[in-house]
């Protein structure tokens, strides 16, 4: 079985809180864009194992492809009359890591749907969620894998069809972030998220490339990495509506309105040593 699991971006991203459990409470507008890892699940064998190709990941059961097969036949065996299978992954991986691209998240989810097909679909949607949600706060954005806004950790996800058709040119600078860091940095105090909200059109009003992009981890980030701030301008000046870091960074992405100023600004961008650069489009 031949999976294709897409990057996301976070168009707005605001902290409103901090639970009890450390984890911090969203409010993000999240989109899945044309960047894929590819996965080849061969079903069988004595135990269930994943290959990486094009990147150095860990092969254990911390790699979120294989954490994903552990998850779905647990469910399977405990909550179904089917028999779990193992499963042998290949993994070419495109998305690069520690991007704030969601390159792990995507690829549990898209292991959870593919054995949820094979095994003849046993759980919904709903529930296919909640087993995401254990294997990370992105995961269930990725099993929906349409444009939403979603809440709480990354649980409480809502479509949202405001989003216009969208290029998209990201930048990767040649480093990744821990996504546990970049949250344990964030001054919660500064965000002030709640007042800022008020001024989104929630209710599918349309999304504003050049009023709308907003990230709250991303002053913290700034302040460590001048880099990003760099990659912004540089991407506005060469016609980008508007530019932002992705999730916990370390991507940057700015929004364009047609695919050959986006294609423009990829050729200059990519003359810089270290950056890797994609010209993509949003998924609406
Ligand atoms: C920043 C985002 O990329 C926005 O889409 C996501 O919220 C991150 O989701 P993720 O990579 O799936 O995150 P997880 O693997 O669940 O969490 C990694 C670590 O980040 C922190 N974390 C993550 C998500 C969240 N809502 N609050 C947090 O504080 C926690 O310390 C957690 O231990
Ligand atoms: N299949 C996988 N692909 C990518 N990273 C993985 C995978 N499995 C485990 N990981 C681990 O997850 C961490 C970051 O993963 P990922 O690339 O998804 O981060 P990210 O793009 O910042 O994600 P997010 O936006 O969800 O925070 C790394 O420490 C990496 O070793």
């Amino acid at each position: 079985m031949e999976l294709l699991a897409p990057a996301k971006i976070n168009l707005f991203l605001y902290v409103t809180g901090r639970r009890p459990d450390g984890y911090h409470e969203l409010c993000s507008l999240m989109c899945a864009v044309a960047i894929y890892d590819r996965l080849v699940l061969r079903m069988g064998g004595a135990r269930s194992t994943v290959a990486c190709h094009g990147c150095d990941l860990p092969l254990d059961g911390t790699n979120l492809a294989l954490g994903a097969v552990t998850v779905f036949n647990a469910a399977l065996a405990a909550e179904t009359q089917r028999r779990p299978e193992q499963v042998a992954i290949r993994l070419d991986k495109k998305i690069p890591v520690g991007a704030g691209l969601g390159g792990g998240s995507s690829d549990a989810a898209a292991v959870l749907k593919g054995l949820n097909a094979y095994h003849g679909h046993p759980f919904d949607e709903g529930r296919l969620c909640a087993l995401a949600l254990v294997l990370g706060a992105d995961v269930p954005f990725f099993i929906r894998g349409r444009p939403a806004l979603v809440t709480g950790i990354g649980e409480r996800i809502r479509p949202y069809a405001g989003l216009p058709a969208m290029d998209v040119v990201i930048v990767y600078p040649g480093f990744g972030l821990s996504t546990a860091a970049v949250f344990k940095n964030l001054n919660l105090a500064l965000t002030k998220s709640k007042k800022k909200l008020r001024y989104f059109p929630f209710n599918n009003g349309s999304f504003s490339a050049t009023h709308h992009l907003h990230n709250d981890l991303e002053a913290g980030v700034g302040e460590h990495f001048t880099v990003l701030a760099d990659i912004k301008e540089r991407l506005c000046r060469l016609g980008a509506m508007g530019a932002a870091m992705t999730g916990s960074g370390s991507a940057v992405f700015g929004l364009f309105a047609n695919a050959a100023d986006a294609s423009k600004a990829k050729d200059v961008l990519e003359q810089q040593p270290g950056w890797q650069v994609f010209a993509t489009r949003l998924l609406t």
